[in-house]
């Protein structure tokens, strides 16, 4: 099934069969019937409506029942704009898609501070305030009336830039659009934006440990994502010629939600598929018209219990992130350049007089501590002792209660993560956090995210620029993947391999970040005698590139060949700081940590 799935795969990626379809459906589109074509130009603009969805809820994670809010006002200001107003189609729907799009960002901004449900409801809430608007606006939206005669296809009305366009043409110009979309839909998904907008999918915490930020990235997401949509509504305006609040209301929100689901959220092609059947089914079967929502919600019980994945996980395999082309390149250049480069100018990191309090907790009590550019300081203590909520504040995720933090002269206390990550301080998880769907390249390439040059632009058209920066990025990805011994299983998805291999990913791809300090929580745990081998090595390796390094470990004998330094928490508080000699004979130490056998062991 796999080999068939990878031969599906590779036929739709194939640029000269998607060349071959849209041309033999110019071409072919007059020996259709009039009817036939109107019901294929729907199609069309359901599978640019659910590539909004795609991109916003299958890519970046964030559920939408107010879509066709959005959908609405690309149609509605197209249509006044053209109506009303007398503007150029050709100008009515770039204004349409950016106003849309424009709401999207807006909308972003209370969506940050909800989730999962209350997201869901918040959505739903757009979208009902959309509806009423729309309603009860009668002056400029004819309110419940709707507005007719908008220019259209249907109507035979419809003049794009003084020249007149029926069904036919208009369906061309839609089946153009559609492939651009997709084009663009694949090429974000095979570049930084893609993987960052997975990546906060899956966690925005771990994506902000490596430079990506939650809330701009959703911004942007939610801000494509409507213009999407409002490009889908705004040609639909334009091929039925009528609006009427009805056509955007709730049940439109979740059609497009379900023709998503169903093709399978994150499949391109899936997203087409599903827009086809879910389109031409309830006009050649009239009774499933009469029956639609009973029929969309069997559809969509029926694919989630047998099909998790939708149409596109049963036909395709699961998404790529890298663009081959900029494999290729990479592949191409290894030999001369895939080395890493040292971290930059060489700058401590110096934490003051930290305090954190949970409530009447005191979790690190008044630690202060020096991690200087190519030195290992290990940090350890019992369980509990406050290590890694150290490492949390350091890196931004919590705000101390006391204390500053300073890394190369410059205050970083109270930065939010991702700021501190692209200030060169990076961390690792005590629970590594990957994306369980990305190979292991893609894991490590999403280290990369703020090394890259160019423009989410030139990312979505990928230009040769752009192929070029992934190109270098990766070649230094394969660096990476040498270091860590990892080539082997470059291209399994992460989460089919084994714990340590995790591990080893996780440090690599904080590694791919340039980090200048890097605070690697207990990286050893669960690794096996020939792991911790390679680890210490890694480490090694990063110290030798005057990187400074923060070990939290529990391993004596591990810790005992790596470290310069060593300092020992408990209950918060630091009880010794000197090197590994002197802690082991250190009765403070002994007592709270070690006990007398590990001290003599
Ligand atoms: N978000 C939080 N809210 C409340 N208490 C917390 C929070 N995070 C940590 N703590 C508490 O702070 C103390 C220190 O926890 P921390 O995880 O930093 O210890 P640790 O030394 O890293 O332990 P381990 O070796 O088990 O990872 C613990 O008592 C823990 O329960």
């Amino acid at each position: 099934m796999n080999a068939v799935r990878a031969w599906l795969s590779a036929l739709v990626a194939d640029w000269r069969l998607g060349l071959l379809l849209v041309a033999a459906l110019l071409l072919g589109a007059p020996w259709l019937s009039p009817g036939t074509v109107q019901i294929a130009s729907f199609v069309l603009i359901a599978a640019i409506f659910a590539q909004s969805i795609n991109l916003l809820t299958g890519l970046a994670g964030q559920i939408s029942l107010g879509h066709a809010g959005f959908f609405g006002i690309g149609a509605y200001c197209t249509g006044i704009l053209v109506k009303t107003h007398g503007l150029d189609v050709a100008l009515g729907v770039p204004v349409a898609v950016l106003l849309a799009g424009l709401t999207g960002w807006l909308l972003s901004f209370p969506a940050n501070r909800v989730r999962d449900v209350y997201l869901a409801m918040m959505t739903l809430g757009f979208g009902m305030v959309f509806f009423e608007i729309v309603r009860e606006w009668n002056d400029v939206t004819g309110g419940t009336m709707g507005l007719p005669g908008v220019p259209s296809a249907a109507l035979r009305t419809l003049t794009i830039l003084g020249v007149k366009v029926d069904g036919l043409g208009y369906f061309r110009l839609l089946l153009l659009i559609t492939a651009g979309i997709v084009l663009l839909m694949r090429n974000l998904t095979q570049s930084r934006i893609g993987r960052a907008f997975y990546a906060i999918h899956v966690s925005e915490v771990a994506a902000g440990s490596i430079g990506i930020p939650a809330g701009r990235t959703k911004q942007l997401a939610y801000a494509l994502s409507g213009a999407v949509a409002g490009l889908a509504g705004a040609l639909y305006a334009h091929l039925v010629g009528y609006l009427g609040p009805e056509s955007f209301a709730l049940p439109r929100s979740i059609e497009v939600l379900v023709i998503a689901i169903v093709g399978g959220l994150g499949s391109i092609a899936g997203q087409v598929l599903s827009a086809t059947l879910f389109t031409f089914l309830p006009e050649r079967l009239q009774v499933f018209a009469e029956w639609q929502f009973i029929a969309y919600g069997l559809v969509l019980t029926f694919s989630l219990l047998v099909l998790p994945r939708g149409i596109g996980g049963l036909f395709f395999l699961p998404p790529r992130f890298i663009r081959p082309r900029a494999l290729a390149r990479a592949a191409a250049r290894r030999a001369e350049t895939a080395t890493l480069r040292p971290a930059g100018q060489g700058a401590a990191l110096e934490a003051e007089g930290i305090t954190m309090r949970f409530g009447g907790l005191v979790a690190v009590d008044d630690v202060s501590l020096r991690l200087e550019p190519g030195r290992i300081t290990a940090l350890v203590g019992p369980n509990g002792s406050g290590k890694s909520t150290f490492v949390n504040v350091v890196t931004g995720i919590y705000r101390p209660s006391a204390g500053r933090v300073r890394f190369a002269e410059r205050d970083i206390t109270g930065l939010p993560d991702h700021q501190v990550a692209a200030a060169g301080v990076v961390r690792t998880f005590q629970d590594p956090r990957l994306v369980p769907h990305f190979t292991v390249r893609e894991n490590l390439l999403l280290g990369a995210h703020r090394q890259f040059r160019h423009t989410g632009l030139a990312a979505a058209l990928a230009l040769p620029g752009a192929t070029r920066d992934e190109a270098a990025q990766l070649a230094l990805v394969e660096a990476v993947l040498a270091l860590a011994d990892l080539t082997d299983v470059a291209d399994r998805p992460i989460d089919t391999l084994p714990y340590g291999t995790r591990r080893m990913a996780e440090v690599g791809r904080a590694l791919l970040a340039q980090p200048r300090i890097i605070l690697l929580d207990e990286p050893a745990a669960g690794l096996s005698e020939a792991e911790m081998e390679r680890l210490s090595q890694l480490i090694r390796d990063m110290k030798a590139m005057g990187i400074g390094i923060l070990l939290i470990d529990h391993h004596m004998d591990f810790l005992a060949e790596l470290v310069d330094d060593v300092v020992v928490l408990d209950s918060g508080r630091m009880i010794y700081r000197g090197d590994i000699a002197g802690m082991r004979g250190d009765a403070q130490v002994i007592a709270a940590y070690l006990g007398d056998e590990a001290a003599h062991a």
